[in-house]
């Protein structure tokens, strides 16, 4: 198996600040990541790393089998997809589903063609129907509500056939059924053997899909447990990792978590 993703001894500072410290983190091919953190403790800054928008200040970055300094990241970023709400408040509003999805294939936020390619246009319309998105392909992305606006944000990554896909609280402001509904999507993408190398971030344990194999932890910048879920994924890593005691069961492929009662 190769290296998707490989990080040794890496720091980010600013202002004198470790963003992440000491981070040495393998992702093999195939495996799908679920990274859990609180508030602050440098989760987007690892999924910046993986997706070459920011370098390490000492250490190893390699995505993709390229060490990052040493390669053209113009080359590599469309290998990459990425979505997150940063960059979603990128593009136009007034643009629509379909063409939103579609400008991913040409590196572009903005529709500016007159005339896609037919086959680009299709592969848009299949990911969009895969995330349930086919009935919205004309509606104005700045119209969208907050489920839509991230499934049509997954569509839009999977259109450069990414070989990893990077996906930052995909289900974050999602009611239970937005939740549940995305969960299941990204769960039969997890299980797609064809599907990219997948990096998932996010607060709750709730939101790992089924088909996810493996659990980094991060508190305060330091990786606090790396490694498949089952063995990683524990009460007591968790309890660690957000600084109160927690319970955490797995039940059919999802998991819960619940805090121990005040006495
Ligand atoms: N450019 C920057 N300059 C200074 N500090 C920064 C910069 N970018 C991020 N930080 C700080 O680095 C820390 C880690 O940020 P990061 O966004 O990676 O955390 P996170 O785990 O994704 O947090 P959240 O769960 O709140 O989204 C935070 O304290 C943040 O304020």
């Amino acid at each position: 198996m190769s290296e998707v993703l490989e990080l040794v001894d890496v720091s980010v500072v600013r202002d004198g600040r470790a963003l992440v410290e000491d981070v040495s983190w393998s992702v093999k091919e195939g495996e799908r990541w679920v990274i859990l953190g609180p508030n602050g403790a440098g989760k987007t800054t690892l999924l910046n790393l993986a997706s070459s928008y920011l370098f390490p200040t000492s250490g190893t970055v390699g995505v993709l089998g390229e060490r990052l300094g040493s390669v053209d990241v113009f080359e590599l970023r469309p290998r990459v997809g990425m979505a997150s709400i940063a960059m979603a408040e990128k593009l136009p509003r007034r643009q629509t589903v379909l063409e939103t999805v579609l400008t991913a294939a040409y590196g572009m936020t903005a529709h500016w063609q007159e005339s896609y390619d037919k086959v680009d246009e299709d592969r848009a319309r299949a990911f969009l129907d895969r995330l349930g998105m086919s009935d919205y392909l004309d509606r104005r992305f700045g119209t969208l509500s907050e489920g839509e606006r991230k499934r049509t944000m997954i569509a839009r990554a999977m259109m450069t056939d990414p070989e990893l896909l990077l996906l930052d609280e995909p289900a974050a402001g999602l009611d239970l059924g937005g939740r549940e509904d995305l969960v299941r999507r990204l769960g039969r993408l997890a299980r797609d053997p064809y599907a990219p190398s997948m990096l998932m971030v996010t607060h709750h344990v709730e939101e790992i899909p089924p088909g996810f194999t493996h659990v980094l932890m991060i508190r305060q910048g330091q990786v606090l447990a790396a490694g498949p879920l089952e063995t990683e994924l524990t009460s007591r890593n968790l309890s660690l990792c957000f600084g109160l005691p927690l319970v955490v069961e797995e039940q059919n492929g999802r998991w819960t978590a619940q805090g121990l009662p005040l006495r």
